[in-house]
């Protein structure tokens, strides 16, 4: 039997997925030619209906213009029927949408459909964190595997070169299914059994990628953006490790780690409305610059930064993760978007080693002491305290009795200070 796909969400990213696999299942024998796409509908300007205009110019005119996806494509306005038949399902939709469209779908999926979720976010429940494969699971009771990678939609409509990760968890056969389905010359599609690190690359990157744009709007140059993308990538590291002992490091350098968060840094939805945000000093809300600079389309990093926020908030795990948090506290007005560069020594919240076990060493005494002493470093060096107080408060710490592990930690903070203070006090000035 032929398998039968259908692809579930028609935005940017849906529509190009949907143009990929139609290419394949057109001259992939194992595919049914016909690629079924579920379309949220909608009234166009025109007054003309979505649906029935990607059926008649084989065009999504809204979300993906001036591309043809293939004629085998037929958009569907009615999920159910959209479903119908098909035993490879692909979610692609924006995450805050998944629930209730999951919803819809319960008992209407053969029990040996697999899915894969392209959908780039996570949901908070009351239970804890639940990422978009395993609610697609839990809800329809199938198999999830993930595909994420450096994506940015409008780039690979024009076939150019790029490459994606598919995570699974257990069945590599799908796996491989997946990535026949994707693959082309110009869409290198790799495996790797890590279903979780994949998904929680392309979750947190576009924490990271709000951050950029901040700093992208406030003109602070590429060292600051490289500076933020770095911290950004071991709070992505350690974040996932710790909801998931099992990732692997070698995760973070497949094209869902370090790749997606560069092009997303540079060239994607979140930079560019963080960017704006940033320009207009945070006077206009993500929701109405979203609306303005993107035509329909969702941004998902606002968001995350809030859901995994209460995450960290629940666990008291908040002073480990300070660009989460920031990025957080800026997007809701709590503070400005400048305070993206004034996250402390991220040294000090992201040691360098990455194994979940370095959790535990956090509450270590060494290494309790090095973010006390983070905390009073920051304070010293706050523009808004006079020279007086911080040297009164710097002779305070250095007359402290210090292990040696902390000497080596504040000596390294001295070396990096911007303030000359510290130095003359360090020689006796
Ligand atoms: N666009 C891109 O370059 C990439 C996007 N992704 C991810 O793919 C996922 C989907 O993004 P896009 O396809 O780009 O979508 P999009 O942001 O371009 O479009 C929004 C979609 O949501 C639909 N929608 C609006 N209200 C809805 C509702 N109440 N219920 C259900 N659907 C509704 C719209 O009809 C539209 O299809 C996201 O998680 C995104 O992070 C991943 C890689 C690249
Ligand atoms: O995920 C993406 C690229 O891989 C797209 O990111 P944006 O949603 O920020 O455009």
């Amino acid at each position: 039997m032929k398998n039968k796909v259908t692809v579930v969400g028609s935005g940017n990213w849906g529509s190009v997925a949907a143009k990929l696999i139609a290419f394949n299942t057109l001259r992939l024998s194992n595919f049914d030619d016909e690629v079924r796409m579920w379309v949220f509908e909608e009234k166009l300007p025109s007054g003309e209906k979505l649906t029935d205009v990607i059926n008649k110019t084989n065009e999504n005119v809204k979300y993906l213009p001036g591309i043809k996806l293939g004629k085998n494509v037929v958009a569907d306005p009615d999920i159910e029927s959209a479903v119908k038949g098909a035993n490879m399902l692909v979610f692609v939709s924006p995450h805050q949408f998944m629930e209730g469209i999951c919803k819809k779908l319960v008992g209407k999926i053969g029990k040996d459909t697999e899915a894969i979720s392209l959908v780039k976010g996570m949901e908070v429940k009351k239970e804890g964190p639940c990422m978009i494969s395993t609610l697609i699971s839990r809800l329809l009771g199938i198999n999830c595997s993930v595909l994420m990678g450096a994506n940015i939609a409008n780039e690979i409509a024009l076939e150019k070169f790029s490459e994606a990760t598919v995570g699974y968890s257990q069945n590599k056969e799908a796996a491989e299914k997946w990535v026949q389905l994707f693959g082309t010359p110009y869409f290198i599609v790799t495996a790797v059994q890590d279903v979780e690190g994949v998904e929680m690359c392309g979750t947190l990157k576009n924490i990271v990628a709000i951050a950029a744009g901040f700093v992208d709007g406030m003109e602070m140059g590429n060292n600051t953006k490289a500076a933020i993308m770095r911290i950004g990538l071991k709070e992505m590291i350690k974040f996932s490790k710790m909801l998931f002992p099992s990732v692997k490091d070698s995760t973070f350098f497949e094209s869902c780690g370090v790749a997606d968060l560069i092009t997303t840094c540079l060239g994607g939805r979140n930079r560019k409305v963080a960017d704006a945000y940033a320009k207009n000093q945070g006077k206009r809300s993500f929701d109405q610059l979203e609306a303005e600079l993107l035509n329909g389309q969702k941004l998902q990093g606002v968001l995350t930064a809030k859901e995994v926020y209460e995450v960290l908030n629940d666990r008291g795990w908040v002073e480990m993760f300070p660009l989460f948090s920031t990025v957080h506290a800026i997007s809701i007005g709590r503070l400005p978007p400048s305070a993206i560069v004034e996250l402390g020594d991220s040294r000090a919240c992201c040691p360098s080693s990455i194994s979940p076990s370095t959790e535990l060493q956090s509450e270590s005494p060494p290494f309790k002491m090095k973010n006390q002493m983070r905390e009073h470093a920051v304070q010293i060096s706050s523009r808004s305290n006079g020279e007086r107080v911080r040297k009164r408060r710097l002779k305070m710490l250095l007359s402290q009795k210090f292990e040696n592990d902390s000497l080596l930690f504040f000596s390294q903070w001295w070396l990096l200070s911007p303030s000359k203070t510290s130095q003359n006090l360090m020689y006796g000035k």
